[in-house]
């Protein structure tokens, strides 16, 4: 593998191009390429990991922190851009002050970035000016530091899940995969005992025996290739349509973070990798089986009728199989971009796509277009690179078996020659040679084929190795009958990642059933943060949450989610009708039910208004509706859960007092437990207590009629 760095990098070591796969990952990713290259190899899967990296990214001091902890030594530097060439490389670059990028080597007025973001890129001082802002981070092995290979190794089978009929459909492909390859092997005989026999004594009786045998074998042959396409076909749809909803599954069970942390594109990409490992495996991996053993009957025969020419025929392989190994790594690199600069390009059109709107109030079409066709440029430029490699293995390929073909018909014509084969044999013998030849390579290339599919595992596994959320308890009987409180919190601590501040800080309260609380305080004081840790979403760094009277921790979050209606601030609506969305697509809709919902959220009236009432169509996201109507579908849609506890946060922040006031007036008769956040002080009024939080304390919790005049 060595020597394939060394040919496509030049020569002495050279740090990997490592890409980012989460937006904020540049650091990690420097990191990761600078360890690689003194011998700590790693990949990004494993180090995030490792090292929590906040959706903020990371600043140099974090850098420092995950760089120690690697056994690497740090030099910060503030330097002048002259000064470069001073720098002990690969270093980090600080670059445009919100990136890091890793500074291979210098040379005259130009260097070497490795860009996690794009790539490999050779830029001018001038280039380098325009986004260098002064700070370098030097690394170095200390003597602690070891080299060795840190890879989470991933094992198909576990994230593919459980297929039905695999092994069945695999068996019956073998057994006629076998046949078929049974009646290639015999082909050859047609044209030997024509030529030697038939034309020799010019037996006609016999050619008509010969031909109409073998135009059976023939017939029987098509047959049963038509039969083992048709299994195939079968078994790939069967495998396809499984391992995609079993991927699926999964994803839909992962952490929201994961889905904060990613690209739509990126993970529209990822998925998409089921696709080529299914079709790799199904057909290129039994393919390649099948080939392996026939070369040694072929190969046999081969030896049978000539061993020297035989001989030509296992080094010209051997050769072959260099080649093709010499282009592995360029070629898995090169393939590795293009489909990392592929899902960005594809995130920004459909942001584009999406944010179309305000896109053009911002008048920033042009941007967006020159940005988007900068991505493009990438990708067609990683898409050249594989491109240019494929040409230039297939001219090695072309002159070494072109020079084969020519030994060998030469060799083999000097035989016939001396009177050592005879015309048909030889026949025979250049028809096994192209059958080796063709089974050989195609051997060769679907091993090579099978080991670039670790691309496609290697991105699969960000989504299958990412563990799902915890939806299921030990027991699912829950009894509420005596349950206090609907929320105790206590010793509880919060922050986003390793490296962030807290944003909560040592808070404890409880509240009892029925209770309707507001949670007040500054923006961004951490109220949201808040909702979602109690919701499940992100997970306390340190303390106790009990909900309905069971341990968050130990209670799934299934049984939790159960037992709570949300509206948040992000929710969103699906393409559907209203009343769809109300009852969130229940395949037994409680007709009744949802209008009371409606009703209770003071939007019954305005959809009655509406030309095809409940069933108006709203739309995907729910752009077909203003913005109060929307958060009060939302806040009917949670109703319909019959919660016990109802989560609000600034749920009625775009209806006007009246309205609010209305709605809050409704909510208030409800027997439910009710947490909103809230600004408005008509809002904060509707409750019956108050907990004000202030940079992650709380600084007040009032009981509201303790405060009231009288
Ligand atoms: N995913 C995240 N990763 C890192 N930090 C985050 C993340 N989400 C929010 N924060 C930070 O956490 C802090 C609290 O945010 P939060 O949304 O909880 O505030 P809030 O009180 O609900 O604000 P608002 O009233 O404006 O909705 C903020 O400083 C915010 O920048």
């Amino acid at each position: 593998m060595q020597i394939l760095d060394k040919l496509s990098f030049g020569f002495g070591r050279k740090a990997p191009v490592i890409l980012q796969t989460e937006a904020t990952e540049c650091g990690l990713a420097c990191i990761a390429m600078i360890a690689h290259y003194y011998g700590y190899e790693s990949d990004l899967l494993t180090l995030r990991r490792r090292f929590s990296v906040s959706q903020k990214g990371s600043n140099l001091n974090q850098l420092i922190k995950i760089s120690n902890q690697l056994k690497l030594v740090t030099r910060p530097l503030k330097l002048e851009l002259e000064d470069i060439d001073q720098l002990k490389t690969p270093c980090i670059l600080h670059w445009d002050f919100n990136h890091f990028v890793v500074l291979e080597s210098v040379s005259g007025q130009k260097a070497t970035i490795l860009d996690p973001a794009f790539g490999k890129r050779v830029l001018s001082f001038d280039e380098i000016s325009e986004h260098f802002t002064g700070v370098a981070l030097e690394l170095w092995p200390n003597t602690d530091f070891e080299k060795k290979q840190e890879k989470n190794q991933i094992e198909l089978r576990s994230f593919i899940g459980h297929v039905r009929g695999l092994w069945k459909s695999l068996g019956q492909i073998l057994i006629l995969a076998l046949a078929l390859e049974i009646f290639s092997l015999i082909s050859p005989f047609f044209m030997q005992w024509v030529i030697d026999h038939v034309i020799v004594s010019a037996d006609r009786d016999l050619l008509t025996v010969l031909a109409i045998g073998f135009c059976i074998l023939m017939l029987l042959q098509q047959f049963i290739g038509l039969l083992r396409s048709w299994i195939m076909m079968y078994m790939s749809t069967h495998l396809n349509v499984q391992w995609r909803a079993n991927v699926f599954q999964h994803l839909i069970n992962v952490p929201v973070s994961y889905f904060e942390r990613r690209s739509l594109g990126d993970v529209v990409s990822r998925f998409g990798s089921v696709d080529s490992i299914q079709r790799t495996l199904t057909s290129t991996f039994l393919e390649a089986i099948l080939d392996g053993l026939m070369t040694i009957f072929t190969l046999i025969l081969m030896f049978v009728y000539s061993p020297k020419l035989a001989w030509i025929a296992i080094i010209t392989m051997c050769i072959y199989a260099l080649i093709r190994w010499i282009w592995y790594t360029p070629l898995k690199r090169a393939t590795e971009a293009e489909i990392i600069h592929a899902a960005k390009q594809s995130s920004h059109f459909m942001e584009t796509v999406r944010g179309a709107k305000t896109i053009k109030l911002f008048q920033r079409q042009d941007l967006r277009r020159s940005t988007w066709l900068g991505l493009l440029v990438n990708q067609v430029n990683a898409g050249l690179t594989t491109q240019k490699l494929g040409l230039g293995f297939r001219l090695a390929n072309g002159v070494l078996f072109g020079i084969q073909n020519i030994l060998i018909v030469w060799l083999g014509a000097t035989l016939v020659l001396e009177g050592n084969f005879t015309v048909g044999v030889f026949m025979a013998f250049m028809a096994y040679k192209g059958q080796f030849d063709g089974r050989v390579a195609g051997l060769i290339d679907k091993f090579i084929e099978v080991k670039m599919l670790q691309i496609d595992v290697e991105r699969l596994s960000d989504i299958v190795l990412t563990e799902p959320e915890k939806l299921y308890a030990e027991t699912d009987h829950h009894d509420f009958s005596d349950v206090e409180n609907a929320i105790e919190v206590s010793n509880l601590s919060f922050k986003y990642s390793e490296n962030d501040p807290m944003i909560l800080k040592d808070l404890s309260f409880k509240i009892p059933m029925n209770q309707s609380v507001a949670i007040v305080g500054p923006t961004g004081c951490g109220k949201t943060t808040l909702l979602h840790i109690l919701l499940g979403v992100f997970h306390q760094s340190k303390g106790e949450i009990k909900v309905m009277g069971h341990d968050l921790d130990q209670w799934g979050l299934n049984s939790i989610r159960e037992q709570i209606g949300t509206v948040l601030q992000d929710d969103i609506l699906f393409a559907g009708s209203i009343a769809e969305n109300i009852c969130f697509f229940d395949t037994s809709p409680q007709q009744e039910w949802m209008q009371q919902c409606a009703e209770i959220a003071s939007i019954h009236q305005d959809i009655l208004k509406m030309p095809m009432g409940y069933q108006t169509l709203v739309g995907d996201i729910g752009n077909m509706l203003s913005g109060g109507q929307k958060q009060r579908i939302l806040l009917a849609r949670a109703l319909y859960k019959k919660p016990k506890i109802l989560f609000m946060d600034e749920a009625t922040s775009h209806l006007d007092v009246q309205k609010e006031q209305e709605v809050n007036h409704k909510l208030k008769q409800l027997n439910i437990t009710k947490i909103l956040i809230a600004h408005r002080p008509e809002t904060i009024a509707s409750a019956e207590r108050v907990i004000a939080l202030q940079d992650g304390l709380i600084v007040e919790d009032v009981l509201l009629k303790d405060i009231r005049p009288i």
